[in-house]
């Protein structure tokens, strides 16, 4: 039961990963991990132009706990190659970025012209990292919409948006893809649809009114823009696979997040439950990748308002990856929540008759880090098995694993004490070992996130960063104490 896997759980450091990477198969990349809003700042410099995340956060800084916003971020924009330093000088395979839309196109489009310094600063940084033997895996979209193409057309609530991200993808693949050999699509289209449209929490902020939004609707627009980013993802493979594979030799794929689900209870409905919100949230997009539909219990809850894709379009969305990148953090509970007469579910969350929960009789699933995290690392490996038995075993990459800290402003040098993440990281390295050792394709795990940044809706209030970012000095970075273990880690 959960209770005797909660005992099992290891607090001290597991053996094997006590023995570091020679523990991992060789070739395995260890990264780290940012993403462009949250770190470059620099909104409206180098001829960069407005995304909705800009938008959002000047025009609702209510909806950002501490009113900030990415305005400087980390300052990466200017400080890119201190980050780089960082990278190298932990010892770390490589590094996860993103590319800001608006900052190679400032209107979106082509037609608006693309931006040369927008190019410039991704090549300089592309080579800063290829100087220093860090192999770059870029990230085409994390969220950050050109505010003009939500004003053109509403962004993904369009199928426009399609023709706009290939544009987007093609000019990047022209101009990166000779030193960029891994590609990522999209960062968790789950997020983007149910933060931002769900639950309004996110750019562009929309959702039913009963979620507090003035506009959107979380019973439809989570289906509709979840539906164009499959299909915008599919496309942009396609070119890939088309006109630059077989020149450049770099892999494509998309980044996934997934919590993994324990059943509240031994019963069958909350078995089921558990199933029903791990369909509800990685199978929405799993489920199309490999099987060219959503999954058929979301056509059965979801009915009129889950969109159909086309036979051709089907086609074109299977099989469209080179690896799967998953993103886990942390699990729940999951508790059947009856159908009683005349409910009609009001959003893409509650379509799925699950009650999630983070304890149990009071007790946490896990020791509880920063707001959310709580550590739980057996849903890493349970996570991992799931997708090689239902998804067919396909190459998978960690494009996302780690832990935070609440901001205390506590001095630097108590800051940067993080006993937490080392041992966040320590068990959940002995998951993915797990799950190699029981054949799992995991090729490498990027650990959210490189530096302290922009956290979204939390703003900078909470600290995900292997390195600390001293907002109120010049930005200046600091290893944490964890960085000690991690770089022997990385070299025995
Ligand atoms: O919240 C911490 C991080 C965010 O900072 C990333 O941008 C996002 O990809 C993500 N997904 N799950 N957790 N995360």
């Amino acid at each position: 039961s959960l209770g005797e896997k909660l005992e099992t759980i290891p607090t001290a450091v597991p053996a094997e990963v006590a023995l570091g990477r020679s523990s991992f198969p060789r070739g395995f990349v260890f990264g780290a991990a940012s993403a462009a809003y949250q770190v470059e700042g620099a909104w409206n410099e180098g001829g960069r132009g407005p995304s909705i995340w800009d938008t959002f956060t000047h025009n609702q800084p209510g909806k950002i706990q501490d009113g900030s916003n990415g305005d400087k971020a980390t300052d990466s924009y200017n400080k890119y190659k201190e980050d780089v330093k960082l990278t190298k000088e932990m010892g770390l395979d490589s590094y996860r970025f993103s590319i800001s839309w608006s900052r190679i196109l400032p209107k979106g489009t082509l037609l608006g012209g693309v931006n040369p310094e927008g190019i410039n600063y991704y090549n300089n940084l592309i080579n800063e990292l290829l100087k220093n033997g860090i192999r770059p895996f870029v990230t085409l979209f994390h969220w950050d919409v050109p505010q003009a193409l939500e004003d053109a057309y509403g962004g993904f609530r369009d199928h426009e948006i399609v023709n706009d991200f290939k544009d987007f993808a093609n000019i990047c693949f022209e101009e990166f893809g000779d030193r960029v050999k891994h590609w990522i699509t999209l960062n968790e289209p789950w997020s983007f649809s149910s933060m931002g449209y769900t639950f309004g929490r996110h750019a562009p902020g929309r959702c039913s009114r009963w979620f507090g939004c003035t506009v959107g609707d979380s019973s439809t627009e989570p289906y509709t823009v979840t539906h164009n980013q499959i299909l915008a993802h599919a496309e942009v493979v396609k070119l890939y696979k088309e006109k630059f594979q077989a020149t450049q030799k770099g892999e494509i794929g998309i980044t996934l997040n997934s919590m993994w689900y324990e059943p509240y209870s031994k019963s069958h409905h909350d078995k089921e439950a558990a199933n029903r919100a791990i369909e509800f949230m990685f199978g929405w997009y799993m489920d199309p990748l490999v099987y060219g539909d959503y999954p058929f219990i979301m056509r059965a809850l979801v009915r009129e308002r889950l969109p159909h894709f086309t036979h051709t379009q089907s086609e074109m969305i299977k099989g469209s990856y080179d690896f799967i990148g998953i993103n886990y953090y942390t699990s729940r509970y999951a508790q059947h929540d009856p159908i009683v007469q005349d409910h009609s579910p009001g959003s893409s969350y509650e379509d799925q008759y699950v009650r999630q929960f983070d304890s149990k009789n009071g007790i946490p699933i896990g020791p509880l880090h920063g707001s959310w995290v709580n550590v739980y690392p057996p849903g890493m490996k349970e996570l991992l098995l799931y997708t090689k038995k239902r998804y067919d075993n396909p190459k998978i990459y960690i494009t996302e694993n780690g832990t935070a800290e609440i901001d205390k402003d506590l001095p630097l040098e108590q800051a940067r004490e993080d006993p937490h993440r080392q041992d966040y990281l320590a068990v959940h390295f002995a998951q993915v070992q797990e799950a190699i050792r029981e054949g799992v394709r995991v090729k490498g795990h990027f650990t959210w996130s490189l530096t302290d940044n922009f956290e979204w809706d939390k703003g900078y209030t909470e600290r995900f960063g292997l390195a600390y970012i001293d907002y109120n000095n010049g930005f200046d970075r600091h290893l944490k104490a964890s960085t000690k273990w991690f770089s022997r880690f990385l070299t025995t």
